[in-house]
């Protein structure tokens, strides 16, 4: 759309092959203030979009620490050199995870966070500590609290590829694809319509989208703002199961298991604030595209980005 990018990773979970060509790209951790000094002396700096982070909700349960130190204090190292380069905007993926297990659906963004893994929580004080940033150093942010992303690039160009994988719909394809013996759906003994946790899939093109705008949001002279980003749609663990059985054609033979620390019951976002302050009008409401996208993506891709 015109905008000049620069991408920095570390490509601890990234792969250097989903950079658009058209973008620069500097190899470093967010962590080392050094690294970030260098990039923002070398390039004019104007707006940060910040995506780096670890986000598998059961491995922060095992090691919390790790979250607390690659996310929160990444925070803490970004904004401090985006304050000394006088850098005045920061869009910022945060997550469903912050709100813990909802008092009500859909949840709003004013609904108490009180999170259910120390990943939700180092995202919870990432908030807060641009908050504290904004009212001392006036850097303006908005979190965009994503519920569950899913889907690929619709062209199948780029698409999520974990190694583990952990998320349901990859590891539902990944069973597809024959790459898996099996699903194990964790607990189907929670207070939901089938037993098996809710969740909400907002499409990566739509969720790429509300970054543009929330950009556009802050360069207006708007406030610091919070918004959630879902479809507003719940589908159990079973539903997707059941709907990348029709998408793909295949059995994908599953299994029921224990329930997995950390994992709230159900989450679906009220998303009705992204969509009249940010102007955010989502294309893809029916999980049924979101699940053929991604497979998609795994078919013309079976071994993620090496092919
Ligand atoms: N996928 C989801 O459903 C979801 C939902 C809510 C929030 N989020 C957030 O969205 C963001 C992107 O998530 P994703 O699913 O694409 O995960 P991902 O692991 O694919 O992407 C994270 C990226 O950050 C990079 N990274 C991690 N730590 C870094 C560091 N210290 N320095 C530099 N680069 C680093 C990784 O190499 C990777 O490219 C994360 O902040 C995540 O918490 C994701
Ligand atoms: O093999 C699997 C994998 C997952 N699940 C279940 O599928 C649901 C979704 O799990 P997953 O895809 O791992 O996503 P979440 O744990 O819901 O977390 C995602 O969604 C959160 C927001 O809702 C984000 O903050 C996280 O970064 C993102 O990973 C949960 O009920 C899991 O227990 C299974 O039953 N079997």
């Amino acid at each position: 759309m015109g905008y000049d990018v620069v991408v920095a990773d570390n490509l601890e979970t990234g792969h250097r092959a989903a950079v658009n060509d058209k973008a620069k790209f500097y190899q470093g951790d967010v962590r080392d203030k050094e690294f970030l000094i260098k990039l923002f002396q070398a390039e004019d700096i104007t707006d940060v979009i910040h995506f780096a982070a670890f986000s598998v909700v059961p491995e922060s349960m095992k090691d919390p620490l790790k979250y607390f130190d690659n996310n929160t204090y990444g925070m803490i190292a970004l904004l401090e050199v985006m304050n000394n380069f006088d850098v005045k905007h920061i869009i910022f993926s945060s997550t469903a995870a912050t709100y813990g297990e909802p008092k009500q659906i859909p949840i709003k963004e004013t609904d108490p966070t009180v999170p259910t893994n120390p990943y939700g929580e180092s995202k919870l004080a990432m908030e807060k500590i641009m908050h504290w940033s904004d009212v001392a150093y006036g850097i303006k942010f908005v979190a965009l609290r994503y519920f569950n992303v899913a889907g690929a690039k619709s062209d199948g160009t780029i698409g999520e590829d974990h190694n583990p994988e952990t998320h349901l719909i990859p590891v539902v394809l990944q069973t597809a694809a024959g790459q898996r013996d099996k699903l194990t759906i964790f607990g189907d003994d929670y207070d939901t319509k089938d037993g098996t946790n809710v969740r909400d899939y907002v499409h990566v093109e739509d969720l790429a989208e509300a970054h543009r705008l929330a950009m556009e949001y802050l360069r207006d002279g708007n406030d610091s703002n919070i918004f959630n980003l879902g479809s507003s749609n719940g589908f159990s663990n079973k539903e997707i199961l059941e709907a990348a059985r029709e998408v793909t054609g295949k059995e994908i033979p599953a299994e029921m298991g224990p329930r997995r620390p950390g994992d709230p019951s159900t989450l679906i976002a009220d998303s009705s604030k992204a969509r009249e302050v940010l102007n955010w009008k989502p294309q893809y409401d029916d999980v049924h595209t979101v699940i053929k996208d991604a497979w998609n993506f795994k078919i013309k891709h079976m071994n993620g980005y090496e092919d």
